[in-house]
């Protein structure tokens, strides 16, 4: 069943923990809502699980008004960060709770709730641990019970509120793809609310960034990490760059330097916030080319590694890159190094919300197999 979420807003007094939200969900899809504390991810999750009331706003499943449900005949599944397993419960009884609770007439019998549940363990991969109680499981195993327990109820509507978020990092990672199939072989529309970035964008068809109450921006994992729609969303995920440069003469200036590419006619004159992604600052492969700066800092970081960079003409800012490897050892990089980089890709954001993606001129008749190398057009001011 789709989902259709309009202007919702929730406020406690003059505070709005929810502004105007807007969301489509399509059936089958799986959301993440992705924003830092305090955002209103699990204030929206409350309001469609009936736990909150919106002071505004309306949900629609298909055709029906969700909001005049009763939480009790929503058919959502919920699952929380801290499984409220019953612990005098086993785990098929957990499990079977939510069916052996229904009203008489939708009450499925003794013999078909035995039959579901085995089959959800089995979904769930506990068949083995249906007589243990919460106490004798892992962690992990008990997220799945809890999981499996909001599947009993056939819901139409699986809404997950960091459900992961109290195991270790490698049980995440493991339970993430074993969710990711459930989810699609089931065709569940789901909602995950998150802090962690990865787990959205390795999980979600679409992510919802969120950030005091607002949808900053709605996209694929790639469009978010690729083309973010404002600073926010640049800056909340993945690893950024940011100065403050300014637009004057028809040129980009960061620091003392003026950087050569195509800007927007219309960009009057004035301050403009520049992003840079560490991957988009890449060494430059011949001498005599590129930006100047040195190396501060290096970094190992599995098979990359983290270099944070002065730029000269940018001396008060430092510059984080990524670069592999092997890279740095066959350049006998340290700290210290100086070094010349390019940079391939700056996104601009200037007042009133105008972006544009900046791609520093390229002028040596492609001798750099396509990378950009802003060297040779950095112009000193004055
Ligand atoms: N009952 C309440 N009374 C007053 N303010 C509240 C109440 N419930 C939530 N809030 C506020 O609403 C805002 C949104 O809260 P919410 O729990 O939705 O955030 P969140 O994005 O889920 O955060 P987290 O990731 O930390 O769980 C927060 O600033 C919170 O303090």
């Amino acid at each position: 069943m789709s989902i259709s979420i309009q202007g919702l807003t929730r406020r406690y007094g003059a505070f709005s923990a929810l502004e105007g939200v807007s969301l489509d969900i399509a059936k089958g899809e799986f959301v993440a809502l992705l924003g830092p504390s305090g955002s209103g991810k699990s204030t929206l999750l409350r309001i469609l699980a009936g736990l909150d009331d919106p002071d505004q706003g309306s949900v629609q499943r298909d055709d029906e008004d969700l909001l005049a449900l009763e939480a009790q005949h929503r058919r959502v599944g919920l699952v929380f960060q801290h499984y409220a397993l019953f612990a005098h419960m086993t785990v098929s009884e957990n499990v079977a709770f939510g069916l052996r609770v229904r009203p008489r007439r939708q009450r499925p019998s003794r013999r078909e709730i035995a039959t579901r549940v085995q089959e959800l363990l089995r979904r769930v991969q506990l068949e083995d641990m249906a007589r243990r109680y919460p106490a004798q499981l892992s962690g992990g195993q008990r997220q799945r019970v809890a999981l499996a327990r909001a599947l009993a109820v056939e819901p139409s509507l699986l809404l997950l509120d960091e459900p992961f978020g109290a195991l270790d990092a490698q049980v995440r990672v493991t339970l993430r793809g074993w969710l990711r199939e459930l989810q699609r072989s089931l065709g569940l529309t789901t909602l995950l609310v998150t802090h962690d970035q990865e787990e959205a964008l390795e999980l979600a068809d679409r992510v919802v960034v969120m950030n005091q109450g607002r949808i900053e921006q709605i996209g694929t994992p790639a469009e978010i990490y690729r083309e973010p729609a404002t600073p926010f969303v640049y800056g909340f995920i993945g690893r950024a760059n940011r100065f403050d440069g300014r637009i004057e003469s028809s040129r980009l200036w960061l620091g003392t330097h003026a950087v050569p590419g195509e800007l927007p006619a219309t960009w009057a004159p004035g301050a403009v916030s520049v992003w840079l992604r560490p991957e988009h600052v890449t060494l430059a492969p011949r001498s005599g080319t590129g930006w100047a700066g040195q190396v501060v800092r290096l970094v190992q970081a599995g098979s990359a590694v983290r270099a944070s960079l002065q730029l000269q003409g940018c001396e008060g800012i430092e510059v984080e890159a990524e670069w592999s490897a092997d890279d740095v050892e066959r350049r006998a990089l340290v700290s210290g190094s100086a070094v010349a980089v390019q940079l391939r890709e700056l996104t601009l954001f200037h007042a009133g919300g105008l972006r544009h993606v900046f791609h520093p001129r390229q002028d040596d008749g492609g001798a750099n197999g396509g990378a950009v190398d802003i060297g040779p057009w950095l112009h000193r001011r004055g």
